[in-house]
């Protein structure tokens, strides 16, 4: 059984106002596999994330998540295969407490309270915030809630981890832990951002969406050197592969010379 495997199929959405935010998007994702999804502002990143969770549901195309197409019958099934890391925390945390926010997911799949206080432990302890475990999360830093959104999905051992922007708001060290926790997250990564510098970190295949349409899908570092492709979809170079004018070093250069670099 091909478990894992996301298929994306002509994929189109169009909102009630009329803005077609999906135009026909196909692709097709490997157990294990690490892809980014980036784009400008409103290419159609968000839209098509929500249908991989079931949060939307195709209005034309298919998506297939292993065996299963995406219907309201397999809705719960691929919800648990599925874990959703959304753009807005607040969007994902409506519990008094961050432990009880983490731990609501396991309760509703009928989990034992010890099994579920352990998973509760497990996820606050890999994102490193068992200190705001008895917080209440509207109380929290934007970073402190993406960390406590992420802590609430991996709690559900999904074999797919699907994320919308989840570095916006963290702070350089909060970001490098993130990065870090999925580096060893070796289930299947699905991740939409502006952060093109996490991508080169995280992810050896991109998508490119431009207005709704795939504009290009392929290995990272290929895309990252087409300046103009990059152009034609609203991009840039991450910062570690452009020029920097103080070292004098060519946007070509391997990425890692620019880490060292100590402005005076
Ligand atoms: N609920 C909605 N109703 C109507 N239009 C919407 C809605 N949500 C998004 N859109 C529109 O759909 C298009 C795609 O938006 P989407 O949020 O998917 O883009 P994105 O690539 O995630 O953008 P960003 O990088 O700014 O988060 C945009 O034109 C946006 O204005």
């Amino acid at each position: 059984m091909s478990h894992h495997i996301v298929e994306v199929r002509d994929l189109a959405h169009t909102y009630a106002d009329g803005t077609a935010a999906v135009r026909g998007i196909s692709f097709r994702i490997h157990h294990g596999e690490s892809v980014a999804v980036i784009g400008a502002n409103g290419a159609g990143k968000s839209t098509l994330l929500l249908h991989l969770n079931g949060t939307l549901t195709p209005q034309s195309g298919t998506v297939r998540i292993g065996d299963f197409p995406l219907t309201k019958e397999t809705l719960r099934d691929i919800r648990r295969t599925v874990g959703m890391i959304f753009q807005d925390p607040d969007d994902q945390l409506f519990m008094p407490t961050v432990a009880e926010d983490v731990a609501f997911g396991p309760l509703n799949l009928g989990l034992p309270a010890d099994e579920v206080e352990i998973r509760v432990q497990r996820a606050l302890a890999r994102v490193g915030i068992e200190h705001l475990r008895a917080r209440p999360p509207y109380k929290l830093s934007g970073g402190e809630k993406r960390a406590v959104s992420i802590a609430t999905v991996l709690a559900m051992s999904p074999d797919i981890l699907v994320m919308d922007e989840p570095s916006a708001n963290l702070d350089p060290r909060a970001r490098r832990m993130l990065i870090a926790l999925l580096a060893g997250f070796q289930h299947t990564k699905i991740i939409a951002t502006h952060d093109l510098d996490l991508v080169l970190d995280l992810c050896p295949r991109t998508i490119v969406l431009h207005e709704g349409r795939v504009m290009a899908d392929g290995p990272t570092a290929a895309i990252f050197t087409d300046d103009p492709l990059l152009a034609r979809s609203h991009l840039e170079r991450p910062l570690r592969m452009q020029a920097c004018p103080r070292c004098a070093r060519s946007g070509d250069d391997p990425p890692e010379g620019i880490s060292s670099f100590q402005p005076s």
